[in-house]
């Protein structure tokens, strides 16, 4: 699979690079009681945060995941980043391969909420020196300026390049600087994958919306940008590709930010005329706890608007989609690969060829031999119970040959599992498809010689 096939100016090949996320839970343990009774005596609890989770983010557009205080917006952040605490349940998949830490750690970049900077350095040298701590070693040191000055560029922090970032007593660059040189840090490795808790939290409107017009640029060089947000302003939804409203770890809506509006009036719930979609609708996905009965209305529509989303045809829609690009090309493409290989193995080919013209030879002689009497229908009967032993038998000898090939297949098959590129199952399936063309074939051979 290509990696990033997005050109510069945004244009999209077929090719995305996706992240894709398949029914994906994610627990974590509780322990209910004192302290002091340790982990062993106190009653444990499985605390579910996230609830079959399925979403599709692409290469050249940035999601933002909204929803209420703890409805578990950081914690899909935590799954896409593997910096889980917890038992995490489903599939998440980087270009149709599985992600692992290793995988994560060279794709993916992940900017904390807070700006930890050292307040004496200028935003220049900071950068300088996360090149030196963060690039591989064979970086020149020309390739470092280059690449310090890229990222300058694509932030926009070229008017405070060499000014001190400050701190809390002596004043440095804005809170707005501060938030773009800690992104910036993380655009120096080049991430395919960019996760932003919060990054506009703090942030003036005007500030936020630059910041996110940014993200818009990155994202539009091929990168995928995911990022969690606090009630944005009605033009900086404007500014999303999809949107991702989540409500006690499960989602509401998942999708493009210009169905949003429509989906929900469908379900009747239209959006007042001067109202922000996304404030409307995050408000429509939290629970009021200021009383009992407030709690137990709020909960009952949230639960419907789960409901309504689990069957909605938008759901179905990415379901098939992750589907179709998570398990059908690693099985077909494994499929493919096995079937070249093999039918590119002469030996092998020769050998079952052999086989089955050695058979039809015998075959022959001994129908040559058989007469239309009685005394020939026990010798047809035997004849035909070896024809169906052939397949086995046959097997047996092809398999010398293929053996020769099996330790190839097997090294690749062992590193591209470890890879978590295919399962067990996808494998074996892949292996025994690919026989069954020959056997057909064989077996045909077989049976027409019998037959006439
Ligand atoms: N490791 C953990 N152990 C126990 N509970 C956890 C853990 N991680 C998350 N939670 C709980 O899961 C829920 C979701 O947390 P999360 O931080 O993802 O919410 P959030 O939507 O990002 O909230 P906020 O907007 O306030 O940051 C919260 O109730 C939180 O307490």
């Amino acid at each position: 699979m290509g990696d990033t096939t997005v050109n510069m100016t945004g244009g999209e090949s077929e090719d995305l690079p996706t992240l894709n996320l398949l029914h994906v839970h994610y627990d974590v343990k509780e322990y209910i009681g004192p302290w002091y009774k340790g982990a062993c005596l106190r009653h444990k609890s499985n605390k579910k945060i996230l609830r079959d989770i399925t979403a599709q983010f692409k290469a050249g557009e940035i999601t933002a995941l909204l929803g209420n205080s703890g409805s578990g917006k950081t914690s899909l952040l935590d799954v896409l980043s593997c910096r889980t605490n917890g038992g995490v349940s489903g599939k998440v998949y980087y270009n149709n391969q599985e992600i692992s830490k290793k995988l994560i750690r060279q794709k993916a970049a992940y900017v904390m909420q807070a700006d930890r900077l050292l307040s004496k350095l200028t935003v220049r040298e900071i950068l300088t020196y996360a090149a030196y701590l963060r690039l591989p070693g064979n970086n020149s040191k020309k390739d470092i300026k280059i690449k310090v000055q890229k990222v300058i560029n694509d932030m926009g922090l070229n008017t405070v390049s060499d000014s001190r970032v400050g701190g809390l007593i002596i004043r440095g660059i804005s809170g707005g600087e501060r938030r773009r040189v800690t992104i910036a840090i993380q655009l120096l490795q080049d991430p395919k994958i960019l996760l932003l808790d919060e990054p506009t939290t703090g942030l003036d409107c005007h500030t936020a919306r630059h910041l996110i017009s940014k993200l818009v640029e990155i994202a539009k060089r091929g990168k995928i940008v995911i990022l969690t947000i606090h009630q944005p302003r009605s033009d900086i939804f404007r500014l999303f590709d999809n949107v991702g409203i989540l409500s006690l770890g499960e989602m509401i809506y998942f999708g493009m930010s210009k169905d949003l509006v429509p989906y929900f009036t469908t379900l009747g719930y239209p959006c007042p005329q001067y109202a922000n979609p996304l404030d409307h609708y995050v408000d429509l996905a939290s629970i009021d706890r200021r009383g009992y009965e407030e709690q137990h209305n709020t909960m009952f529509r949230v639960h419907k608007l789960i409901d309504e989303y689990l069957d909605s045809p938008i759901l179905q829609d990415i379901n098939d989609k992750v589907m179709f690009e998570t398990l059908k090309p690693r099985y077909s493409f494994s499929y493919r690969r096995l079937f070249v290989n093999l039918y590119r193995e002469r030996q092998n080919w020769v050998f079952r060829i052999l086989v089955a013209a050695a058979y039809v030879a015998v075959m022959v002689a001994f129908l040559l031999r058989l007469q239309d009497n009685q005394t020939s229908i026990q010798d047809r009967i035997g004849l035909y119970w070896q024809s169906v032993s052939v397949a086995s038998f046959g097997s047996i000898i092809i398999a010398v040959p293929t053996f020769s090939n099996l330790p190839s297949i097997r090294d690749v098959f062992y590193r591209e599992y470890r890879d978590g590129l295919y399962s067990i199952v996808t494998f074996i399936a892949a292996y025994i498809v690919h026989l069954i063309p020959v056997q057909i074939m064989s077996t045909l051979v077989l049976s027409a010689v019998g037959y006439w």
